[in-house]
């Protein structure tokens, strides 16, 4: 059975990759790799989110690096990802695994792979433990026994997170201003902390979706605008100032307005830049993706802060943060790092900043959308995902490298090829074509100042790949 290492970690559907002896041979492997460093005596620290049998991969997991003498923490509760990555750098340990898919539908499971930093490890690392998969026999124990031998210890480090989130923000920031936020945890694993940690900032609180659900209520746990139609409604039924998702791992933030209003992870993500350039005067580069917004590269013009640009995948962030001094680095998805708080996304941390960011500016979420456009630019964005089968999608990516004369009317003007396809267009647009490494779809991200421009890129690429035409179309 194929185990696919993605863009983040190894991610498989249950039961068809995602099966328990898989589990086994990628933990063995992780195993191998930890004791051919001479890292394994510092521990693993094992963690799980609130999809079906996470608990119990999260055991095996453990009793595969106990079966080979690696001391492992395994966390006593559902925690999100954030929480996890925390740990391992709380505890000292040699690393982390947190048994999740993330934002994937339902059907979905997988295991991501923190490094000693408390962020997710790099691309070498995935590589040399893939290439020992299958390898070694692999080593496995009972869980009482690993237990009594000491060799697993059940964890809890809820207290020390939350002091962690504290370090950097005021609780109960303002009494002059009490903000009313719906947290709509998309029945995934960050609810309770992040509404926990709101009402300490001095938040009314209205809870959504906090229950645990594998079934995460048939929508897939991904803050994205087609997911929070029902945290649009509850804003509205409450009369909330605004809304705030995370995703199946609280990894990822989400945001609604006062008036039911999605606001992107672009948005986001250049509010907080901007917030921690103008307000807490913090400096650093600013790291983003390839298909993040280029209100992020106004803002770090704005600021004057050097602008890094990476393929997808936070763990390309992460590897800048280890070698350089980083402000925050942010990806399209909504997954947001700042590492003086952790080199990792964190959608409590982020959404904490950004009430931080409203208190602090007296403003409405709405107004302060609207300021940051007047400083970055008015831009419109918008991602396609679209199912096509992975020879076509491969055709076409190759057909695509061709630079054509135009794209939906637009001159193109170059074109890139960091991660995937991007056309660079007159007038300041892009559109990006890009498999995603996470689940079996081609992504189309774009954007343009206006939002009808951006509708009809999309339009356009999806014209293209429904009529399994070539990019030259156009030409
Ligand atoms: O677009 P995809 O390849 O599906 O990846 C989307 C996301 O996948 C994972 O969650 C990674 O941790 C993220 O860093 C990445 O942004």
């Amino acid at each position: 059975m194929e185990i696919r290492f993605g863009t983040e970690g190894w991610r498989g559907q249950i039961a068809d990759t995602f099966t328990i002896s898989n589990l086994k041979l990628v933990c063995q492997a992780i195993a191998d790799e930890l004791l051919a460093r001479g890292t394994a005596e510092q521990g693993m620290v094992i963690g799980y989110d609130t999809r079906f049998l996470s608990d119990t991969f999260a055991r095996v997991a453990g009793q595969v690096l106990a079966a080979n003498g690696i001391p492992v923490y395994l966390l006593d509760t559902v925690t999100p990802t954030p929480l996890l990555s925390f740990a391992v750098r709380y505890l000292g340990a040699a690393g982390g695994l947190m048994v999740t898919a993330s934002h994937n539908p339902k059907e979905w499971n997988g295991l991501k792979w923190k490094g000693p930093h408390a962020g997710p490890v790099g691309e070498q690392d995935i590589r040399q433990m893939a290439a020992r998969v299958g390898k070694s026999a692999v080593q496995f124990m009972p869980f009482d026994e690993a237990k009594s031998a000491g060799l697993i210890r059940l964890t809890n480090l809820d207290t020390q997170y939350f002091s962690q989130l504290f370090r950097f923000i005021a609780p109960v920031a303002s009494k002059k201003r009490r903000l009313h936020v719906v947290v709509d945890a998309m029945h995934g694993a960050a609810g309770n902390y992040f509404a926990k940690a709101l009402e300490e900032m001095g938040c009314q609180v209205t809870r959504l979706r906090s229950a645990p659900d594998p079934t995460f209520g048939g929508v897939n746990p991904e803050p994205i605008q087609q997911n929070l139609g029902l945290l649009m409604e509850k804003v509205l039924e409450v009369h909330a100032d605004l809304g705030l998702a995370t995703d199946g791992d609280g990894d990822r933030l989400g945001a609604v307005d006062a008036h039911g209003n999605f606001v992107s992870p672009q948005i986001l993500f250049s509010l907080l830049t901007l917030h921690l350039l103008r307000e807490r005067k913090w400096k650093g580069a600013v790291v983003k993706t390839f298909s993040t917004t280029g209100m992020i590269d106004n803002v770090a013009s704005l600021y004057e802060v050097p602008l890094r640009e990476v393929p997808i995948g936070f763990k390309y962030i992460c590897d800048v943060m280890q070698s350089e001094e980083v402000l925050i680095g942010g990806e399209e998805s909504g997954g947001i790092g700042i590492p003086r708080h952790m080199p990792e996304r964190d959608g409590i941390f982020s959404g904490m900043l950004l009430i931080e960011h409203l208190l602090g500016s007296g403003q409405k979420l709405t107004e302060a959308v609207d300021n940051l456009m007047f400083l970055a630019g008015h831009h419109a964005y918008d991602r396609a995902d679209l199912h096509l089968e992975q020879k076509k999608k491969e055709l076409l990516l190759k057909s695509l490298r061709q630079k054509p004369r135009t794209f939906a009317g637009f001159a193109v003007e170059e074109v890139q090829t960091l991660d995937g396809i991007k056309y660079r267009l007159a007038g300041g647009g892009w559109i990006l074509f890009r498999p995603s490494g996470t689940e079996p779809l081609l992504r189309v991200y774009a954007e343009a100042k206006d939002p009808a421009d951006v509708q009809k890129l999309i339009g356009a690429a999806i014209q293209l790949i429904e009529q399994g035409k070539s990019a030259a179309k156009d030409r």
